[in-house]
């Protein structure tokens, strides 16, 4: 008989945080490590296409040391990095995990995508998914992979609402009909108490995450898309589609 129990694992939780360009990924885990670091081990892995700048973006945040920020190049196709190929993060979380254990936590930033892009559970113990109240309100209506199933979901920067005309509140209720009972927080770096709500959520996420009763869901592939012009091809999954 296979023995199917589980067994708290050994290594950090690792955390993705997706979501499409500008929700605020970055702020969102400078702001976890601004709350978290004084009593989590934390190291951060950031994907971008041609640049570092995420990775600089928060080492000039100041809220972790700048070694335990490594950036990984994702080439044309950002969400390859976290879904169909996993191992250039894989390698860089390991590298993290060498250089400072014993780690609590390593936060996997995506390269800023479309709204498909989801984490492998390979790559991700559990994941965020990131919306932008500027990105319109019926943007959580619309659902995807990453809105109804990441762990979280994330209803960003709700102090801009009044200014570009969102009802926030209507927002977070559309993703929770969206998600059959799992939890969307409205978040605004302005709002204190948000912010002590994430925190919170990572810290229930990990006690469970440690306990082994923290179970890495696949919130789904990846739609089929196109990045405008460029050859198709086809990803692990099977699906096509071309690339800048
Ligand atoms: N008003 C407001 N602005 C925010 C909030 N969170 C982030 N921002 C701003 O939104 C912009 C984009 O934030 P980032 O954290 O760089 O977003 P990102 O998702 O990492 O961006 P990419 O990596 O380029 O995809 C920045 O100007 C942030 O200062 C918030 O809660 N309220």
């Amino acid at each position: 008989m296979p023995d199917h129990t589980h067994t708290a694992p050994t290594r950090a939780m690792r955390l993705g945080v997706a979501g499409p360009v500008g929700t605020g990924k970055s702020t969102l885990i400078a702001t976890l490590c601004r709350e978290l670091a004084a009593e989590l081990s934390i190291a951060v892995v950031t994907n971008d296409i041609y640049t570092d700048e995420d990775a600089r973006l928060l080492r000039a945040a100041g809220v972790l040391p700048v070694e335990r920020i490594h950036a990984v190049e994702t080439g044309a196709c950002p969400h390859t990095a976290i879904r169909d190929d996993v191992t250039p993060n894989l390698l860089a979380i390991e590298d993290m995990e060498a250089k400072f254990t014993p780690l609590d936590l390593v936060i996997v930033e995506s390269g800023g995508d479309n709204l498909t892009a989801t984490f492998s559970p390979a790559l991700a113990d559990a994941q965020i998914f990131c919306l932008d109240v500027a990105g319109g309100g019926d943007v959580a209506r619309k659902g995807g992979p990453g809105i109804e199933r990441a762990d979280l979901l994330v209803v960003n920067k709700t102090d801009l609402a009044p200014h570009v005309n969102v009802d926030a509140e209507a927002m977070v209720a559309d993703a929770q009909r969206a998600r059959d009972g799992l939890p969307v927080l409205a978040l605004s770096q302005r709002d204190d108490a948000s912010v002590q709500r994430l925190a919170d959520w990572v810290r229930t996420t990990l006690t469970g995450y440690r306990a082994g009763s923290h179970i890495a869901r696949d919130p789904g592939p990846m739609a089929p898309h196109s990045h405008g012009d460029g050859e198709p091809h086809t990803h692990d999954d099977g699906v096509t589609h071309a690339h800048a």
